[in-house]
């Protein structure tokens, strides 16, 4: 078994010829494009997508190779999933020669493989580098072809960026000092997850709204802070592919994500210091403003605006950024309780809101709006502690008026501003 540590991007056509440029400019060896045969295998009832795998057959100059990538984890574009590979003479299913190790509860080799039939193809040219970057070497591969799947075909243009050994910091590091430009974008999903897109008919998926953070009630502080970046990195990713495609309503999701960034960098900030997220919060400002500024907003996810500032996140976040800057104090803390963190600053949220929407709202109603949504963000990172039930009447009360003054319904915001102030806090309170 083999960890795959690899970050994606999509390439615009526009961009090829200046991206191979300078990928011919970094020092290491260059390998001239080989074309990659790949089926992908699946049930009918798509068992293996069940359980987060994904089987292929490669073929390379006449060899062949047998490869299972089981469930990972994806930060932005940055995919971790171990793989299996297992040489073939023939490109024929052999399944037992996976490790045992390999099969999660419930799948075995000999019931599978007669279930199997191909699913989808992709099929390009892969050109390589492999550089000395850092403390790290680093497989660069451009992959130019098309993904096939029943009646449906779609172009096939990444750039792949493979850890071979080292750090993951360096592979971000030369993406961002090399290879981000305007017409790359992180990719979110791997070759497989789209074919299977591709082989249920390619329609995009629909617009969702944030949800609250869910973590294990004996969660640090620290894994608080990592878990609520990871969602908002989530939302961002999935409504990224969706702006890209054009779906009403995803450019608003966007936002929402970049601001849920923005505000859980600005809860955290009584442990983390400011200049620990300083770099970080700048390029979130920025990308905020093109998105407020921007028309063509399909076209936004292509700009380098957006790729800098997510992969400056991605980066904070899996090297842990705030680490260098914590004094001892600062440390501890972040070893602490999230639940009694989430509690006195829950009564914060309320607190504020209270000061907010004590009168009634006089004329500029929308002036509030930014306030209640950073209210509404932080209860999000904060209230997963408490059972769905006793948190949804005070959430989805001050999220009706957050609705209303978007909205601009006048008449229904006075009646929705009494009502969630009535709300009871759900949360362990002092006053209670
Ligand atoms: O060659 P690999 O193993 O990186 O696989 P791929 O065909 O590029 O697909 P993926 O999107 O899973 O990296």
């Amino acid at each position: 078994m083999s960890q795959e540590i690899e970050l994606k991007f999509l390439v615009h056509p526009d961009v090829t010829d200046a991206l191979r440029a300078a990928l011919n400019a970094l020092p290491g060896d260059h390998t001239t494009p080989r074309k990659l045969l790949n089926i992908y295998y699946e049930t009918p009832d798509m068992l293996l997508r069940r359980h987060d795998m994904g089987l292929r057959i490669r073929g390379v100059d006449g060899c062949y190779e047998m490869t299972m990538k089981t469930a990972g984890r994806t930060v932005g574009g940055l995919h971790q999933r171990p793989e299996y590979n297992v040489a073939l003479t023939e490109p024929r299913l052999a399944l037992s020669r996976f490790p045992q190790e390999m099969w999660p509860e419930g799948l075995d080799a000999q019931t599978l493989e007669p279930q199997l039939s191909p699913l989808f193809h992709t099929d390009f040219e892969r050109e390589k580098w492999v550089v000395a970057y850092g403390k790290s070497r680093i497989e660069i591969a451009l992959d130019m072809g098309e993904i096939r799947g029943g009646e449906s075909r779609e172009p096939l243009s990444e750039l792949e960026l493979e850890l071979l050994d080292g750090r993951v910091e360096d592979i971000l590091a030369l993406a961002r000092e090399h290879l981000l430009r305007d017409g790359l974008r992180q990719g979110g999903l791997s070759k497989a997850a789209r074919g299977y897109n591709l082989a249920r008919g390619n329609a995009p998926g629909e617009c969702k709204a944030l949800s609250v953070l869910e973590l294990a009630p004996k969660a640090t502080l620290e894994q608080g802070l990592s878990g609520a970046l990871a969602q908002a990195l989530a939302h961002w990713q999935y409504h990224e592919e969706l702006l890209a495609r054009g779906v009403p309503g995803a450019q608003k999701q966007v936002a929402h994500a970049v601001a849920l960034a923005r505000h859980i960098l600005a809860l955290f900030g009584v442990v983390v210091p400011r200049k620990a997220s300083a770099r970080l919060r700048e390029q979130l400002s920025q990308f905020s403003d093109a998105l407020d500024a921007e028309t063509d907003t399909d076209a936004l996810a292509w700009r380098v605006v957006c790729g800098s500032a997510k992969l400056t996140l991605i980066d904070w976040l899996v090297t842990c950024g705030w680490q260098p800057f914590l004094s001892e104090a600062a440390r501890s803390k972040m070893q602490g309780s999230f639940k009694r963190f989430a509690d006195t600053h829950l009564s914060r949220v309320a607190a504020e809101l209270k000061a907010a929407f004590r009168q009634p709202l006089a004329g500029r109603d929308i002036d509030q709006l930014p306030r209640l949504e950073r209210a509404l963000h932080c209860a999000y990172v904060l209230a997963g502690f408490y059972p769905h039930d006793a948190r949804q009447p005070w959430i989805e009360g001050w999220q009706a008026l957050a609705r209303a003054i978007d909205g601009n319904l006048v008449y229904q915001i006075e009646p929705l501003r009494k009502q969630a102030l009535s709300v009871a806090p759900f949360w362990r309170h002092s006053g209670q």
